[in-house]
């Protein structure tokens, strides 16, 4: 991305930001409430227009595509939203094989043998398959939003808060989810969160939005060094330590982070 600005009437929320996301990486979004960090994942998605830069993926303009190369990169790219995780009104078959009727022209056989097998990717049992939603509890619905994400087998995922709403254990078993998809799938993993555990635990590298642009692109380490106000108030702050960040707890620059040690 580059020189990416979005406003909303007169107010600008992205203010020429510019950020890079490596092949293979795990890279988490961090900002304050409200700072555009939705609003960045949805311009990249092309949901919401932006007023100039550009954003380059898989090496091409977005804004030069037509139609059918758009269509043919859409599927290439898997997406789970903070909000309206799946569609309440249909079960998590239909859910997951929604991306599959919209982009692919194959069998009702084929992705029902699809859907078992990104459910079990998940960690979930197949029986889930049959349910509604409202069935199940909020971190089956957040697999359930994955394995629909997964469904295409694309080479990107964008994640938008996803563990916001589980607790602690539930969280953690998430990201571990997430760490391990990455490496089986070699995934590229673009993740917006304010999850401090999964920051520590899953990110290779962390970006973080302040005033509309990066104000800080780096490993843990190169949070906990920053000199920014709100990046030091994050990454030093009452909670970060509650979660065992800094220094003390062997993170900081003569530590290593949580996932290395997990490789
Ligand atoms: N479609 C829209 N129309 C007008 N304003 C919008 C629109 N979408 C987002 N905004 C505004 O843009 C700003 C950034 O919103 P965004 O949802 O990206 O924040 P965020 O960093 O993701 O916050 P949070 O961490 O709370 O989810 C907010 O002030 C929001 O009200």
């Amino acid at each position: 991305m580059r020189d990416i600005v979005v406003a909303f009437g007169e107010r600008t929320v992205l203010k020429g930001l510019s950020l890079d996301v490596m092949p293979g990486e795990i890279m988490g979004f961090v900002g304050a409430s409200g700072g555009g960090k939705s609003v960045l994942t949805r311009t990249i998605l092309g949901l919401v227009p932006k007023r100039s830069g550009t954003v380059e993926v898989f090496g091409q303009n977005l804004d030069g595509l037509s139609f059918s190369q758009r269509r043919e990169l859409e599927q290439r790219w898997g997406v789970l939203f903070q909000q309206g995780a799946l569609f309440s009104s249909l079960s998590v078959r239909q859910n997951i094989q929604f991306p599959m009727r919209e982009y692919l022209d194959i069998s009702q056989g084929l992705m029902d043998e699809i859907t078992v097998a990104k459910i079990e990717m998940v960690g979930l049992q197949p029986d889930v398959i049959e349910k509604m939603p409202s069935e199940l509890s909020g971190g089956m619905i957040k697999r359930v939003a994955l394995a629909r994400a997964l469904a295409l087998d694309p080479e990107i995922l964008f994640l938008d808060e996803p563990t916001s709403g589980l607790d602690p254990i539930g969280a953690g078993e998430f990201d571990e989810l997430i760490a391990t998809l990455q490496q089986t799938l070699g995934l590229t993993v673009f993740m917006v969160t304010h999850d401090l555990d999964s920051l520590h635990t899953v990110c290779d590298r962390i970006a973080a939005l302040a005033d509309g642009k990066v104000v800080a692109v780096g490993p843990i380490e190169t949070m906990l060094e920053s000199k920014h106000a709100w990046v030091s108030a994050y990454f030093h702050g009452k909670r970060a330590r509650a979660a065992g960040f800094g220094p003390a707890a062997g993170i900081g620059p003569a530590g290593g982070h949580g996932r290395e040690g997990a490789r």
